[in-house]
């Protein structure tokens, strides 16, 4: 992995996060497509987390999600608002900022003691899911003017493609596993996803001096919200830095950004899926490293999809990732349960 500095963070751990081109597994060879799908799989085993590129998403539809991002944060608080987050079992909406404070700590009295010490995420986020889940409406801007209307219809079509790609992904990991193409296939057709918007606003580099454990966002896994937990999550971040992943030595790694990549990375569900065969890594959003003008670190952006399986299936070890050696670790669970109980603690 890269360091702000442009060395390999292997020259100071053996942790790294390989940057791997997916047209070798979309369009390759069978032997370019299995190798690809091998190196998918050994890096979620080693660090939890990969680098794509061309990833078969065209740039100009994410440049044109970061845009929409950024005009839709830049619109007046009492809009958001009206479109707030409102329960974790719709996990749809605006999020304030200080609202959600990101952990693995699962005990209210716990995170407060976190948020006393961490400060409050220097966060907003808005979270859209599937269209047409019954029930939870997504919270679109739609009917505050034109330029709503057209984030509504641009981030549909994000949400498609990015489920397309968490379905190649799947595909990706069957193969490596050594199952057939399509084995999970039939637990992530059905687009269960959040996309998340996320936007830390610019910020003066005073208010890390004041406080040596502030963080933009706080160190979490995957674990997901509402109904289910998270499989991978494919993360798309501008060029502002901050971004960190935890190697196993326990020391945070810079998961730099690189230019017209997603960061992919395993959550919960797939680690207990797996029986533990892949790592779901704790990461956070710390201040960035680069020297910050006039005293402000500039705003950041990113693009979370969280992918789930489908809400209604039951999710057990899968074949292959035990045996009477390496006995299965978890009981099966429906993937509907786990979430908003994690949810309801962070918020
Ligand atoms: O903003 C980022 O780069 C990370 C966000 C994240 O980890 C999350 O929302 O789960
Ligand atoms: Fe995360």
């Amino acid at each position: 992995m890269l360091s702000p500095a442009g060395t390999s963070a292997a020259d100071s751990s053996a942790f790294e996060i390989p940057l791997i081109d997916f047209s070798e597994f979309l369009n390759g060879s069978p032997e370019t497509r299995s190798t690809t799908a091998l190196a998918i799989l050994t890096g979620f085993q080693r660090s939890g987390f990969i680098y794509l590129k061309n990833f078969g998403l065209p740039k100009p539809l994410v440049a044109e999600i970061f845009a929409k991002s950024a005009a839709f944060f830049k619109r007046p608080l009492d809009q958001k608002n009206s479109l707030a987050w409102t329960t974790p079992a719709a996990n749809r909406g605006y999020v304030a900022e200080g609202l959600e404070k990101v952990t693995d700590r699962t005990d209210g009295q716990s995170i407060e003691e976190l948020r006393a010490q961490e400060g409050q995420d220097l966060k907003e986020s808005f979270e859209i899911g599937r269209e047409g889940e019954e029930g939870h409406p997504n919270h679109w801007p739609d009917h505050f003017d034109a330029d709503g209307g057209k984030f509504k219809a641009h981030m549909q079509e994000f949400f498609g493609k990015c489920t397309q790609l968490h379905i190649e992904v799947m595909r990706a990991i069957a193969v490596g596993l050594g199952l057939e193409e399509g084995w999970f296939d039939g637990y992530c057709d059905q687009g269960d996803n959040t996309l998340r918007l996320l936007h830390y606003p610019e910020v003066s580099a005073e208010v890390f001096r004041k406080n040596g454990l502030q963080v933009r966002a706080g160190a979490h896994t995957d674990y997901g919200f509402v109904s289910l937990f998270r499989s991978i999550t494919l993360l798309f971040q501008d060029m502002a830095g901050g971004l960190q992943v935890e190697s196993p030595s326990g020391t945070f790694v810079d998961a730099t950004p690189i230019e017209d990549t997603v960061v992919v990375n395993a959550g919960d569900l797939l680690a207990r899926w797996s029986n533990d065969n892949v790592k779901s890594t704790k990461h956070r959003v710390v201040e960035p490293r680069k020297a910050a003008l006039s005293d402000k670190h500039p705003p950041r952006y990113s693009i979370a999809f969280f992918c789930n399986p489908n809400f209604d299936r039951f999710i057990e070890a899968i074949p292959g990732t035990y045996d009477e050696v390496n006995v299965r670790k978890y009981e099966g669970v429906n993937s509907g349960k786990y979430l908003e109980q994690r949810l309801a603690a962070t918020f």
